[in-house]
C-alpha cells in the first residue's frame, strides 16, 4: 500500500478505493458512532425541513419556511427551483468521468500546499491525522477553462463538454443564489422595497462569489469505520448542494445528539448556512454542523455550490437583523481573515465566531453564539 500521510494529493490519488477490501488505519475514524445516525422523519422533529419556491405559493409563507428552517436547523431541502432537472444529471455524468480518469492525469492538477483549488483531499484535511474516504476537486466556477486546463492540456472533446457543463451548472446556481439571497432578506423581515434600496443587501446579491467542491464517495467496503468528509461546519454565507439520488449527507440535531440523514429526492438541492451568514445575521440564522457518510453498495457523488462574498468585503451583521436598539454582536471579518481564524480553532465548526465575538461587557443586550458541537 502507498504511504497516504505523505502528500494530501498523491494521497487522494493514489490509494486504490476500487480495489480496497478493507478500510486500511489510515482511513479509520474514531468516534463516528459517538452519536447514532437516524433516517430523517417524514414529520415531528427529526424532519428534515422542505421550502417549495415554485407553485406560485406565498412568497410570505416561503419566507417564515426559511425563517425557521434557518433559525432551527441551518439547513433545508430546496424544491420548485426551476432550475431543469436535467442539469443536475448532466453535471454528475461529467463529474464521474472526470474522476475516473487515470489518476495521473488527475495529478496534474494535483492541489499545491497553500493552494485552494485543484484535485485532491479538501482544504481542511490537513487538520486531520486520517484521511476520509472520498476524492475531491476545488475550483471558482467563474474559472472553469483555466483550471481545466491543467488536467486536459491540449483541450479537446472531453475538456469542452466538461467546461460546458460546469458553466450552465455555474449560470443556473448563480442565479438561484441570488434569488435565495432576497428570500433570506425577506426572511429577516425585509420588505422587497427595503430590500431593493438596501445598499448593503444589493451588494451581497451582486458580488456573491462561488466556489465548486466535487466529492467522489466510492462505494467502501467497511462503511461504518470510514468517513466520507469529517463534520464541519461551511464557512461562506451559504451553500446548494447538488446530490446523486445516493443520501449520504447527514446534520446534527441535539438533544439526544444524533445524526439525521438528509434524504435525496431528485432534484432537490440542500441548502447547508455557513458561518458567515451566522455572523452577517447577527447569530439568527446558524450555520450547520454537517458530514458525509459513505456506502457499502454504491459511490455517491455531491457538488456543493459555495456561495460567499468576495475576499475584499468586510462581513458585519446587517442592520435588519439587530434587535430593536442592538448591536452588532460580532466585528466585522473578510472571508480570507475568517479563514484565517478558523483555522486556529480547535474544531472545524463555528465555535471561530466566538473569538469574532463583541465582548458581553460591551453591550449586555448582545446575543451570544450558542455552543456548539465538536465531534465527528
Ligand atoms: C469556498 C470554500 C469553502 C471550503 C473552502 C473553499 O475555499 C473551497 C472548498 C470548501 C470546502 C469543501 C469541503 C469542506 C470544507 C470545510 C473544506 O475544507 O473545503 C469546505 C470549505 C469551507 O466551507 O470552509
Ligand atoms: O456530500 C455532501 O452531501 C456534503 C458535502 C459537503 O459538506 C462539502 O463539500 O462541504
Ligand atoms: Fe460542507
Amino acid at each position: 500500500m502507498p504511504s497516504p500521510l505523505t502528500s494530501p494529493a498523491a494521497a487522494a490519488a493514489n490509494f486504490e478505493f476500487r480495489s480496497a477490501e478493507h478500510v486500511p488505519e489510515t482511513h479509520e475514524w474514531p468516534g463516528l458512532h459517538d452519536h447514532p445516525s437516524v433516517e430523517a422523519a417524514a414529520a415531528g422533529r427529526d424532519a428534515v425541513p422542505v421550502v417549495d419556491l415554485g407553485g406560485g405559493g406565498d412568497p410570505a409563507a416561503v419566507a417564515r419556511a426559511v425563517a425557521r428552517a434557518a433559525e432551527e436547523w441551518g439547513a433545508f431541502l430546496l424544491v420548485g427551483h426551476g432550475v431543469p432537472a436535467g442539469v443536475a444529471a448532466r453535471v454528475e455524468e461529467q463529474i464521474a468521468r472526470l474522476f475516473a480518469l487515470p489518476a495521473a492525469e488527475k495529478d496534474r492538477a494535483g492541489r499545491r500546499p497553500g493552494e485552494m483549488n485543484g484535485y485532491g483531499r479538501p482544504p481542511y484535511a490537513v487538520r486531520f491525522s486520517r484521511l476520509m474516504w472520498s476524492e475531491g476537486y476545488t475550483f471558482a466556477a467563474a474559472a472553469v477553462r483555466d483550471e481545466f486546463r491543467r488536467v486536459w492540456p491540449d483541450g479537446g472533446d472531453d475538456y469542452l463538454r466538461f467546461c460546458e457543463v460546469m458553466e450552465e451548472h455555474h449560470r443556473e446556481m448563480m442565479a438561484l443564489g441570488g434569488r435565495l439571497a432576497d428570500v433570506f432578506f425577506r426572511a429577516l423581515g425585509l420588505t422587497d422595497e427595503q430590500i431593493a434600496a438596501g445598499e448593503t443587501e444589493r451588494k451581497i446579491r451582486e458580488s456573491l462569489t462561488a466556489t465548486m467542491h466535487l466529492n467522489l464517495y466510492p462505494r467502501c467496503p467497511e462503511p461504518e469505520r470510514a468517513i466520507g468528509l469529517a463534520a464541519h461546519t461551511d464557512s461562506g454565507f451559504f451553500t446548494l448542494i447538488t446530490q446523486s439520488p445516493v443520501p449520504g449527507l447527514q446534520l446534527l440535531r441535539r438533544g439526544p445528539d444524533r445524526w439525521v440523514t438528509v434524504p435525496a429526492p431528485p432534484g432537490a438541492f440542500a441548502v447547508v448556512l455557513g458561518d458567515l451568514f451566522q455572523l452577517l445575521t447577527n447569530g439568527r440564522y446558524r450555520s450547520a454542523f454537517h458530514r458525509a457518510v459513505v456506502n457499502g453498495d454504491r459511490d455517491r457523488i455531491s457538488v456543493p455550490y459555495f456561495l460567499g462574498p468576495p475576499p475584499d468585503m468586510k462581513v458585519a451583521p446587517l442592520a435588519a437583523a439587530l434587535p430593536p436598539g442592538g448591536k452588532p454582536a460580532f466585528r466585522s471579518v473578510t472571508w480570507p481573515e475568517y479563514l484565517g481564524v478558523k483555522g486556529k480553532a480547535s474544531g472545524f465548526d463555528a465555535s471561530a465566531l466566538a473569538m469574532l465575538q463583541v465582548p458581553e461587557e460591551a453591550d449586555k443586550n448582545v446575543s451570544v453564539v450558542p455552543p456548539v458541537p465538536t465531534k465527528h
